[in-house]
């Protein structure tokens, strides 16, 4: 085989639900190298769907952590056997999915910095665990926890301040106080508590690495402003927590020097450095290249927003984390619920399951709609906690239903709307240099993505968002390198590939849209009034 050319690299990891992913990418930001394991195929002895367990109770979500490890030993060996040079790995960096938590047996450190190179990982961490199947950030079963965690702090808002989140039944805190109340015993013999991004960076170290402070934002105990532990919110999940979380970093920091395992093992230079891992949703935005006043709009079965701000508000929806990038800055991800399905739903019912028709409907209706405006919740919404449809006339009247037209444009200018409206509930402002990024399958939808102009009044790119988490922490891993230094993120990033302009916003959309906003504002208030008690 022709002599591979030595091609200096840094390694970005994503540790997610599903699968353990790879990307390497140079000096010059390409992505060269790319690999997977997924575990519902490729580690069929686990059982798992969809990368999990669910409980029958329906509400506990867990995943085994030997899973986890088996995926890292697998795709190491795949890419030792394609012949991948790690000699030429300056720094690998890493993402793991948000909230989810690993309990390291007393003793395991001894043995994270004896691990022989002659064995997989799987066989020396076999006994390594006191809880074997880890809580996901699918699980809903904390909701108790929840409440006593926000009386212990003056309630749901002084939660969200202190942390950036109300109490959510997925945030670690949560979960390792159920651990702790439901199985003391394993709690007590719990030395170390990870997130899966600072576990998995763990193994790369051989040594425990801390939580770094932008997925530490997604546990409710780490206050987001002075970047400590709330003691507060840790004496009321569990006792002795400080001692088995360690002390949190800045995300950019070089947490050591990769193992000797992985040096003699496959033949990672000795002075390969493990960049903190963070969580998937900031590796994201890093991936992505959000700048301060961009927002990210990922259009899925789900909908999110990723914001950058300086000055967040933290409220009761939605989630404020530290910046992975910035230390000074922060992000926000705010979900809705009625995503694709309902653009689906409103696809068949008003325009024949036809894409064509539905962009058609769009094209052939104003701006504003002529003032009618719908609200479409077929399950119920995250942001905020409404189901039902509800349409509006210009003069806001309830209606029961609308002309097919104007049934899609009601849909798509309400879900944009709504993202506008609750951005900047937490703090978000659009800046005279944002940048929206499009991501998701409606992104393909170009008459989508100008009523997303129109609205927001700034332009719409689309951006190659397939690896976005792993091909962050690369970048991640690179700004790593240059650590101690004050070289700003973006200057590290600059050369990656850039978005693709798509939609700029209609003239004179800023004057339709700032009133229709505010009757947005106002009708959802009037729902949210009709369906429960006045607001905390
Ligand atoms: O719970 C979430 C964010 O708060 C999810 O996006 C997980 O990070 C997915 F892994």
């Amino acid at each position: 085989m022709a002599e591979r050319a030595a091609r200096r690299c840094c390694l970005g990891w994503d540790f997610s639900t599903q699968q353990v992913k790879v990307v390497a990418v140079d000096a010059e930001l390409s992505v060269f190298y790319e690999d997977s394991v997924h575990f519902d195929r490729d580690l069929v002895e686990f059982g798992t769907q969809g990368g999990v367990h669910v409980h029958k109770d329906g509400l506990t979500v867990t995943s085994p952590v030997l899973m986890w490890v088996q995926a890292l030993d697998v795709i190491l060996e795949k890419m030792k056997a394609s012949g991948f040079d790690f000699s030429q790995v300056l720094a690998l960096s890493g993402a793991g999915q948000q909230h989810g938590s690993v309990y390291w047996k007393t003793g395991a450190g001894q043995v994270l910095t004896r691990l022989s190179p002659d064995l997989p990982l799987r066989e020396q961490l076999q006994a390594c665990f006191s809880i074997s199947d880890c809580p996901v950030w699918m699980d809903s079963s904390t909701a108790a926890q929840c409440r006593q965690l926000e009386a212990a702090v003056g309630g749901a808002r002084a939660l969200s301040r202190l942390t950036g989140s109300r109490a959510y039944e997925r945030f670690t805190g949560n979960q390792i106080a159920k651990i702790y109340q439901q199985n003391p015993e394993a709690y007590s013999h719990t030395e170390r508590i990870s997130l899966v991004s600072s576990f998995a960076a763990s193994l790369f170290l051989g040594s425990y690495s801390p939580v770094d402070y932008s997925d530490g934002s997604g546990m409710n105990l780490l206050q987001i402003h002075d970047k400590v532990w709330s003691q507060a919110c840790l004496g009321a999940c569990a006792p002795r927590l400080e001692e088995k979380l360690g002390r949190p970093v800045p995300s950019c920091s070089v947490v050591g020097a990769i193992s000797s395992y992985f040096v003699q093992r496959y033949g990672f230079p000795p002075g390969c450095k493990v960049v903190a891992f963070t969580g998937d949703n900031p590796a994201s935005l890093a991936g992505m290249r959000l700048e301060e006043g961009d927002i990210a709009v990922s259009l899925g079965t789900s909908d999110t927003l990723f914001l950058w701000l300086q000055d967040p508000t933290p409220a009761l929806e939605g989630h404020i984390f530290c910046n992975p990038v910035d230390p000074q800055h922060y992000m926000a991800l705010l979900c809705f619920k009625n995503g694709s399905l309902m653009r689906e739903k409103i696809r068949d019912e008003s325009t024949s399951g036809s894409w064509g028709e539905f962009s058609k409907a769009l094209r052939s209706t104003a701006m504003g709609n002529g003032g009618n405006l719908g609200f479409y919740f077929d399950v119920m919404e995250i942001t905020p906690e409404i189901i039902g449809r509800h349409r509006f006339s210009a003069e806001n009247h309830e209606v029961p239903a609308f002309p097919r037209d104007v049934e899609v444009r009601a849909l798509i200018e309400g879900q944009l709307m709504a993202k506008k409206i609750h951005a900047e509930a937490l703090g978000y402002r659009v800046m005279p240099k944002t940048k929206i990024l499009a991501t998701g399958g409606a992104s393909h939808n170009r008459d989508i993505l100008q009523v997303l102009a129109d609205v927001f009044g700034a332009p719409v790119y689309v951006i190659d968002t397939t690896n976005s988490a792993c091909v962050g922490s690369a970048y991640r891993a690179f700004h790593g390198l240059a650590a101690g230094t004050v070289v700003p993120f973006a200057e590290i990033v600059k050369l990656a590939p850039n978005p693709r302009l798509v939609a700029t916003p209609t003239p004179g959309a800023s004057q339709v849209y700032e009133a229709l906003l505010q009757r947005y504002a106002m009708l959802e208030q009037r729902i949210l009034s009709q369906t429960r008690g006045p607001p905390e």
